[in-house]
């Protein structure tokens, strides 16, 4: 078997074409563009590019650009205040904080300092808590993007295991309460490093979610034949990017969303989409 491609490229470029079209009506409506704020804290190369491609993005589909960048050696007071600022800017309709933040900062206290109604990234403990109690919010833009990704290339949720391997914040753990919604219906299991028995946990799942920064951890071996297998993963080496899927899993998976090419590409689409649904919502509250 040779894994059928779900194409996280293609998607998002016609995610974002949609966009595009929902951007110059609020634009006209309201008589600026929606603005999206990007807090960038130290010099990660990763966290550069993606940022950078955030906001071509936003140039692609019409939505502006508020660009804030500090020194690795940035104080808390220093990221708060641009917080506060960014809370503050009418012309700032939703930001988000490029994670992971240098260490001897409290990513919690920035997160919880954010307004939630501006939050785009979903990941206000208020947008998170919304998201178990069921109210709406807006998402976390890679497990939005992922659900989205297999929507749109008809997987079936409902009934469907899905093993998550990894519990971070913006993708293993808000994953698992997107997915067992009533609206999805899946059944999640949750490993992570603590966990025994990986491959058993793999093996029982129709739909892989690999989200735990470790190179070629999942081996055609592991999977059921014909699993819709995601990879989450990105690890920079020398030799270039490496996911947490082995490339071997694509003789044994039905489905694989590469790295690059698949998840990465919908959670920038979803960050857009966060930006324009609080942008339609400002404009119908006005
Ligand atoms: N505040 C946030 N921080 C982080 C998030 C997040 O959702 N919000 N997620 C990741 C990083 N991330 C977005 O911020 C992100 C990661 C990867 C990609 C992507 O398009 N990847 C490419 C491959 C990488 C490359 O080409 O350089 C792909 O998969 O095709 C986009 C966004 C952690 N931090």
């Amino acid at each position: 078997m040779t894994a059928q491609l779900l194409d996280g490229k293609a998607t998002a470029a016609g995610i974002r074409r949609e966009l595009a079209e929902r951007v110059a009506k609020v634009t006209a409506t309201v008589g600026r563009p929606p603005g999206l704020g990007t807090v960038l804290v130290g010099d990660d190369p990763g966290s550069h590019a993606y940022v950078t491609g955030k906001h071509r993005d936003c140039a692609q589909v019409g939505i502006a650009s508020i660009r804030r960048e500090l020194p690795a050696d940035a104080s808390q007071q220093q990221v708060e205040e641009v917080i506060d600022e960014l809370n503050a800017d009418p012309a700032c309709t939703g930001y988000i904080v490029q994670l992971p933040l240098p260490r001897h900062l409290d990513a919690n206290a920035v997160l919880e300092r954010m307004d939630p109604a501006k939050d785009a990234d979903g990941l206000h403990p208020v947008n998170l808590g919304r998201l178990v109690l069921g109210v709406e919010a807006p998402l976390p833009c890679t497990p939005r993007g992922i659900v989205e990704l297999l929507r749109r290339h008809e997987v079936p949720l409902a009934g469907a295991r899905v093993c998550v391997i990894g519990r971070g914040i913006t993708v293993g753990r808000p994953i698992g309460l997107l997915l067992t919604r009533r609206s999805e219906n899946a059944t999640v299991t949750l490993c992570h490093t603590g966990t025994k028995g990986l491959a058993w946990h793999v093996r029982e799942a129709d739909i892989v979610v690999a989200a735990a920064g470790s190179p070629g951890l999942i081996t055609k071996d592991m999977l059921r034949p014909g699993a819709a297998v995601l990879d989450v993963g990105i690890t920079r080496t020398d030799h270039g990017l490496v996911g947490d899927i082995h490339p071997d899993a694509a003789q044994v998976a039905g489905r694989l969303a590469p790295m690059p090419g698949g998840v990465g590409p919908m959670t920038r689409a979803m960050l857009l989409a966060n930006v324009v649904e609080a942008a339609e919502r400002n404009a119908t509250a006005v």
